[in-house]
């Protein structure tokens, strides 16, 4: 049996999101501990940081960074590439998804305000213009990977964590604006197939309802 894995962050999908689909695939007994706003400055200290999420395993010091924890879990889990050259090709598409989601920071930033109306504002200039370009290039990439390898997912022809980052992506601007993947009929595609997996269609029926 694998050694149990604590993932802590706070009561939101947010960046800890991807990580928790990873332990709903992995079939293993995991926790998920979500720390409330009023009680962070008192444990802020114990991350390696001062951030969430990290993850505590039983007989290691906590890890944090949450591409660290999704790629060291990734290659725990049959997650990350079938080679060396598939997780490079993961880390580069995951890269890219880390600047989309930079874009839509400022409109996290407005909902935790809870300025509604600026929250709107910004859903939808990003949606109009920033969000499209990272749509058409992960249709692309799903069009050539399904050429090069017959593959249904971001890259050869199994899943992967950057497909559960990409689709929590998509998960979070079809919040923004529903009709948004129309045009992507693949990243569509994705996002159905991903939420059905073993493990995470559960973990999607059950988890809390948040804000973001
Ligand atoms: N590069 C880090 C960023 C972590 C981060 O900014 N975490 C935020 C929550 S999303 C946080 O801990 N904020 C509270 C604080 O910094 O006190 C990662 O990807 O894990």
């Amino acid at each position: 049996m694998a050694p149990k894995v604590t993932l802590h962050y706070f009561n939101l999908r947010g960046r800890a999101e991807p990580i928790r689909w990873i332990l709903a695939y992995s079939g293993e007994d995991w926790t998920d501990h979500r720390i409330e706003f009023s009680e962070w400055p008192a444990v802020k200290s114990i991350p390696p940081f001062g951030q969430l999420p990290y993850i505590e395993i039983e007989g290691q010091t906590p890890l944090a960074q949450a591409y660290a924890i999704m790629r060291y879990l990734a290659t725990q889990y049959g997650l990350a590439g079938a080679d060396e050259w598939e997780a490079g090709e993961i880390d580069a598409l995951a890269d890219y998804a880390a600047e989309a989601n930079t874009v839509l920071r400022p409109y996290a930033g407005a909902m935790m305000a809870k300025d509604e109306k600026k929250a709107q504002q910004i859903a939808d200039e990003i949606t109009e213009t920033t969000i499209k370009p990272f749509l058409e290039k992960y249709e692309k990439t799903l069009q050539n990977n399904q050429l090069q390898s017959g593959g249904e997912f971001l890259v050869g022809n199994k899943p992967s964590w950057v497909d559960f980052v990409v689709v929590q992506l998509m998960d979070e601007t079809l919040r923004l604006k529903s009709d948004l993947l129309e045009q992507h009929p693949l990243l569509k595609g994705l996002c159905e197939r991903v939420h059905n997996l073993d493990g995470i269609k559960d973990f999607l029926e059950t988890r809390p309802d948040t804000p973001l």
